[in-house]
């Protein structure tokens, strides 16, 4: 196919983009991630491979996504959304690598050249318009439009992503602007909460990001059905990204952000967004003031059980069949707690992994242990929710409440605020505070750590990132350090985003979990060649 692609204004503009020379990017977990200060490169490229993937997609938007998510504020990162609101397919992960990584404006033409011939991309297809903010440069020597979405949350770029792209057809999504997605989402949450008592209200840590904005709208449009209590909710300091603050700060560090300290009063729950209000966690304080964690184990495993329940109520059991997806992340408890009860699949880190899988199941529950994760409902089972005559009373009730719970829960990605509202509903529908939903089941104490090497990619895994093959003859002396630990549980992995490898541990108690997390990660450093000067102290 003869090329017909902008070879002047490409080779113009990216003159005014030049790469850094030694800097290698990687298009992974978390789009392309590093230091914001040598992204602009990065970011004139993503514009031009957004532009060929709307190309290749028959002009069909997609979305460019600017941030720095659960990381500190310098720490940006820059990701595609497909048009069904869905991660960038797999494949264009790694033209957009190549891309990203030539270096002069020649070859990065070239690079280009090769995606259109491979991809087989008509640069004639006509465009939709597309939501790309920091990227005009990377549009303008495409020749293509942007509709700018503004300072939003991922989740709700996601959404807008996929209501353009279903507007008009029997698939609509919703309306598309932000307008449209707090209709949904309080419309739904107000069907799904009537004739209940209303909860307490809800502190909510927005990690001084994005998700405050979106909070105090969400706020307004719920009225007086839930009270949210917002906290951290200032996006213009800077450094307060983050910072003390956030799921991240809570999941790893298992206590509350010292500024809710003065805020929470025992019993009260809180929950914990990330700068981009894609994760969620959970928290109380007991009456003694000890910090009980609700993670995205917790969430998976409460919303599960409640969405089982309304299918029997329905009496659709036979039809719907209910699944649960985690990676080896996932709280042995939770899985032991979730394995009695339903389908439960172990997949690779990464939301895209987990979203792969829980489309299999007719309703696919998934959530990271960190708390992204959402509810997939198949189209089929939209249909039956729509054809279904129930037969009582009760029946009908559970058939509405499954339908609003389509509407409430944002299919397209893991979404902070609209798995809140999901929160919250369950919590009404079963009168539970944070105390009844966290004796659901009780966490094995666990630690997560970090190890630096020389090299992470010599660590290679199977079986869902749980057992290392390589380098040789690792894991089976970490099998043997387990074997040690009463309940012992750990694995090793390169990290996606980072330029670490980590280390997960449990056992039944505390000190012990952190002594196997230790413990492995001494061994992981000096086996992976790690310098002995640097090697950190806590490591046994
Ligand atoms: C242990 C952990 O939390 N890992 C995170 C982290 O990936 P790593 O590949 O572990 O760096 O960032 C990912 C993107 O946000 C997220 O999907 C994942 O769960
Ligand atoms: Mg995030």
């Amino acid at each position: 196919m003869p090329s017909a692609l902008p070879v002047e204004s490409i080779k113009l503009l990216s003159g005014q983009h030049h790469k850094p020379s030694i800097i290698r990017f990687q298009y992974g977990t978390a789009g392309f991630r590093t230091t914001a200060s040598i992204l602009d490169s990065v970011l004139f490229r993503v514009g031009i491979v957004a532009a060929l993937r709307s190309k290749k997609l028959d002009g069909r938007t997609i979305g460019v996504m600017v941030t720095a998510s659960h990381n500190p504020e310098p720490d940006n990162g820059v990701k595609l959304v497909d048009p069904r609101g869905e991660m960038l397919e797999a494949s264009w992960e790694v033209h957009a690598t190549t891309i990203a990584n030539a270096s002069t404006a020649d070859d990065l033409v070239d690079a280009l050249e090769v995606l259109v011939q491979t991809a087989k991309i008509d640069l004639h297809a006509p465009f939709w318009p597309s939501l790309v903010a920091a990227l005009e440069d990377g549009f303008k020597a495409m020749g293509a439009t942007a509709r700018n979405a503004g300072v939003t949350t991922t989740p709700i770029l996601h959404y807008l992503v996929r209501s353009i792209n279903t507007k008009g057809t029997k698939y609509s999504y919703g309306e598309d602007t932000e307008a449209g997605y707090f209709a949904k989402l309080s419309t739904s949450y107000k069907k799904l909460v009537t004739g209940k008592a209303v909860q307490p209200p809800l502190v909510i840590d927005c990690a001084n990001g994005v998700g405050a904005l979106a909070a105090k709208t969400l706020n307004e449009s719920l009225g007086n059905t839930l009270e949210l209590v917002l906290e951290n909710a200032s996006t213009t300091t800077p450094g307060a990204l983050n910072n003390a603050c956030g799921a991240d700060f809570v999941k790893v560090s298992q206590k509350i952000p010292p500024s809710l300290a003065n805020v929470l009063q025992p019993g009260q729950r809180a929950c914990s967004l990330d700068g981009d209000a894609d994760r969620l966690i959970y928290y109380y304080l007991d009456d003694r003031g000890a910090f009980h964690m609700l993670d995205g184990d917790k969430i998976a495993a409460l919303v599960a059980a409640f969405i089982i329940e309304l299918v029997k109520v329905a009496g659709l059991e036979e039809k719907i069949k209910v699944g649960v997806v985690q990676t080896a992340y996932a709280n042995g408890a939770s899985t032991k707690y979730l394995q009695e009860r339903l389908p439960v699949k172990c997949v690779s880190t990464g939301v895209k992994h987990l979203h792969h899988a829980a489309e299999r199941y007719n309703v696919g529950v998934y959530f990271e242990a960190n708390g992204h994760g959402t509810v997939l409902f198949s189209q089929p089972t939209v249909d039956i929710l729509a054809e279904y005559q129930p037969s009582t009373p009760a029946q009908s009730r559970a058939v509405e409440h499954l339908v609003s719970l389509t509407e409430l829960i944002n299919q397209t990605v893991g979404d902070a605020l609209s798995d809140m509202l999901l929160v919250e509903v369950v919590l009404t529908h079963k009168s539970y505070r944070g105390e009844e939903w966290d004796s659901l089941y009780v966490d094995l104490p666990n630690r997560l750590a970090k190890c630096s090497v020389p090299d992470r990619n010599a660590f290679k895994t199977e079986d869902a990132e749980r057992r290392l093959v390589s380098p040789p003859g690792l894991q089976a002396r970490i099998d043997e350090l387990v074997l040690r630990y009463q309940g012992g549980r750990s694995f090793v992995r390169p990290s996606g985003t980072e330029d670490v490898v980590r280390v997960y541990a449990e056992a039944s108690l505390k000190s012990q979990a952190d002594e196997l997390a230790m413990r492995v990660a001494g061994l992981v450093y000096d086996e992976a060649g790690g310098d002995p000067t640097s090697r950190p102290k806590e490591f046994l």
